[in-house]
């Protein structure tokens, strides 16, 4: 279980989060959601140890990570696809994916989970030996989130994963979102602007609004009226 508890995070002056504390759960997505602004990045970096929280604690499976550097949090098995598409753009998919690899010291079998990745994302197959650069959107998206998750980790950040992207390949994403979270028992949270979207794929969300959450409850819950008035001023 991942527990954030009266966590805030200010920038100087600006306060980014502001006493959030919640709990998800293994095998569940939760979206976190809110407008331009709302806190919901420094509040997932607060989680992969990107930034270090003013106040409140981050707790893995009983475990406070005050002390663990964003490196050491990765090898315990965070991981965290930032907010646009970092990949190597000069380098093919196939060379991204070894990157990513290597990048987390592994012990495994690469091979098996290169096969992996290219069952999941067939397209990534056909295109493995394509420059990143030159992928779509949405095949920059499955390839950020194939590197995000081939280790296996065991709680996935994703920053608005849908940003920019056609609705069919969103449901494509999502779905196997879900499929990890589901399968795995793992522990996935979603930042998102577009409260329908996220809604979609998550069991649980939270609105944050100027730093605060203002509303939390299941994906249900949430769909019902109102959510939009909460979080849009
Ligand atoms: N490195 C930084 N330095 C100063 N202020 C920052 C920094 N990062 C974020 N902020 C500010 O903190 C607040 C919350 O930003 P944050 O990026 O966490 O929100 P967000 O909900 O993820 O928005 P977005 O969808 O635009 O990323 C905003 O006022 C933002 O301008």
């Amino acid at each position: 279980m991942l527990e954030l508890s009266n966590l805030s995070v200010s920038y100087g002056a600006i306060e980014a989060v502001n006493s959030v504390s919640f709990t998800a759960q293994p095998g569940s997505i939760t979206a976190l959601i809110g407008a331009n602004g709302a806190g919901k990045s420094s509040l997932l970096k607060t989680i992969s140890g990107l930034v270090i929280p003013k106040q409140g604690r981050v707790i893995l499976d009983g475990q406070d990570l005050a002390l663990i550097k964003p490196h050491e949090r990765a090898r315990l098995g965070i991981a965290h696809a930032l907010e646009g598409r970092r990949i190597f753009h000069q380098h093919t998919v196939e060379e991204n994916l070894i990157t990513a690899w290597h990048f987390r010291h592994p012990k495994g079998d690469f091979k098996r989970a290169q096969e992996q990745v290219y069952s999941n994302f067939p397209i990534l197959a056909e295109r493995r030996r394509a420059k990143a650069g030159t992928l779509s959107g949405g095949q920059q998206q499955m390839l950020i989130l194939s590197m995000a998750t081939l280790h296996e980790p065991q709680v996935v950040l994703l920053d608005e994963p849908s940003l920019g992207l056609a609705p069919i390949i969103i449901s494509q994403i999502y779905d196997f979102i879900r499929g990890y979270a589901q399968e795995g028992g793992r522990i996935v949270l979603i930042s998102e602007q577009m409260a329908s979207l996220a809604l979609k794929v998550a069991d649980h969300g939270h609105v944050l609004r100027h730093g605060a959450l203002v509303q939390s409850g299941t994906a249900e819950q949430l769909s019902g009226a109102g959510l939009a008035s909460a979080y849009l001023s």
